[in-house]
């Protein structure tokens, strides 16, 4: 497991070191989260979050590098209180603080998810806040103000063809109904290990908002909080982007600045996970008539190749070590099949991780595979990826394609030796009294960027270029082949 501990403060190590150094400078300081704020949210809490936003700057590419931060400002947590000492952090400086609590503990958990629409009416504003994140289109600096009109052009053209997919399913996601109940089912495991805890639910992207658990987490004057984020591993475009935002709200605040915290970055090695999702692999290939003969298709979400390779997300490696652990797990149950794995869900013109899992599908039928068992690996409830591309889509596709038998492993959801193993994962984590505070050194870039004569020439220069992109071959194709 993955866990930093720390005061109020959010640092990164799963990235790579060329990365961390870039990340860990804009990550602290970046103000992000109020853009999805604006439209959706209620307007007490849209004004309360606004008031404590910062414009926020961003370097990056349509899945390209991403280099440089919004405004900075320097974290005074350290001057505040009782600096005790000096540690570096990749490039940043760190002030070590000490706490002690007076009053008795109140331990918080804050579970950090996604979300989804609980509507079809939501699905255009959800997808709005989705490509509205700058982890979700990464731009080029010189086309960031166009981050929210091209997240209205995306999310518009893309609402009929998502919707379809919700409503295939019931009209909305699931994903808040599961999140609820697996915070209630890790309360009670908690609980059954004599760990009184409140545990707290933050969506990324819809209802209930992480800027609403924080503000219950404040009302509720939590001592110690452990942020677990709901996916086994960690990539900037999910754990990553939650954490920014969790960041952008605490630096402001002071109660949360001060406030003891653990997250618990990935978790994907855990012996706890990886035995329940073997447990479930075997339980499902027991169905099949020739349980040898099935091959194990586990299929991850995508993320565009330019985080990997020039963003240093250590989503691929980490997905690759996961598979390697569960396979190993039911190699010592006497399991051998053959497996695979593959990525699904691409969208948009950007090359994303291979192999896609609908190509390997079509290819695994053309091979000859006559049993195949699909293992959802990216995320642990059921959703629309599941739900849909996996259940209808993949399948529809791999029957064409000449496999037989076709079986599909469910998302651990509340799988009670996974929440028991989430319980022992918070445990570990809890923040001791001492934690660490970070203070980046203020950009060069923000100068740069307060300049409004600089700042109009680069909308300018921004806006033509964001028209050649928009209307690029390229782009031009993706609309064409619904890769929106
Ligand atoms: C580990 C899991 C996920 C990664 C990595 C991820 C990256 C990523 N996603 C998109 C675009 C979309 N994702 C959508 C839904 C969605 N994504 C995840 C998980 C990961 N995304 C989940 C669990 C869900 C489903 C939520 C639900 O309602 O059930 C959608 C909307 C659905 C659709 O229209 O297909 C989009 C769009 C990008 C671009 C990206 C990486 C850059
Ligand atoms: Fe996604």
């Amino acid at each position: 497991m993955d866990a930093t501990s720390f005061s109020g403060l959010l640092p990164h190590t799963d990235l790579n070191p060329n990365f961390a150094r870039s990340y860990a400078q804009r990550t602290p300081l970046t103000s992000v989260s109020c853009h999805s704020l604006q439209e959706h949210r209620p307007s007490s809490q849209a004004l309360a979050f606004l008031s404590s936003n910062k414009t926020s700057k961003r370097t990056s590419l349509l899945g390209g590098s991403n280099v440089c931060g919004p405004v900075q400002k320097r974290n005074s947590v350290g001057k505040a209180f009782c600096a005790v000492g000096l540690g570096v952090y990749g490039e940043n400086v760190i002030e070590h603080q000490s706490h002690s609590h007076a009053t008795e503990d109140k331990v918080g958990v804050l579970l950090l998810n996604l979300g989804g629409p609980d509507t079809l009416n939501d699905v255009q504003p959800f997808l709005f806040n989705l490509f509205a994140d700058p982890d979700i289109i990464r731009l080029p600096r010189l086309f960031q103000c166009l981050q929210w009109p091209l997240a209205k052009l995306i999310s518009v053209l893309r609402a009929p063809k998502s919707k379809e997919g919700y409503a295939s399913i019931g009209g909305g996601s699931p994903l808040r109904k599961i999140t609820n109940e697996q915070a209630d089912a890790l309360k009670t495991a908690l609980k059954a290990k004599n760990l009184t805890a409140n545990v707290y639910v933050g969506m990324r992207y819809w209802y209930p908002f992480t800027e609403e658990a924080v503000q219950q987490i404040k009302r509720d004057r939590i001592t110690k909080l452990v942020v677990l984020p709901l996916y086994p591993q960690f990539s900037i475009s999910t754990t990553g982007s939650s954490i920014r935002v969790l960041q952008s709200i605490f630096r402001e605040d002071a109660y949360l600045s001060r406030l003891p915290v653990s997250i618990i970055r990935s978790w994907y090695k855990r012996e706890g996970y990886v035995i329940s999702m073997a447990d479930l692999i075997k339980k499902e290939m027991e169905k099949f008539t020739k349980p040898e003969e099935v091959m194990i298709f586990f299929s991850a979400h995508g993320v565009p190749v330019s985080y990997i390779e020039d963003a240093g997300d250590p989503y691929k490696d980490q997905m690759e070590e996961c598979i390697n652990l569960i396979m190993q797990k039911l190699k010592d149950r006497g399991i051998n099949n053959d497996h695979t794995l593959a990525y699904q869900s691409r969208v948009g013109p950007v090359e994303w991780l291979k192999p896609y899992t609908d190509k390997v599908l079509v290819e695994l039928g053309q091979k000859g595979v006559k049993s195949l068992l699909a293992v959802p690996v990216s995320f642990v409830s059921e959703h629309i990826e599941t739900l849909e591309e996996i259940d209808m889509e993949y399948k529809e596709l791999a029957l064409e394609s000449g496999i037989e038998n076709w079986g599909r492993v469910p998302a651990l959801n509340c799988t009670s030796s996974f929440i028991t193993d989430l319980a022992d994962a918070v445990i570990e984590a809890l923040p001791t009294a001492s934690a660490t505070a970070m203070s980046t050194p203020k950009s060069v870039l923000e100068e740069d960027d307060l300049d409004p004569v600089r700042y109009a020439i680069k909308l300018f220069f921004g806006s033509i270029l964001a028209f050649v992109l928009l209307f690029s071959p390229r782009m031009i194709l993706a609309f064409k082949n619904n890769l929106f």
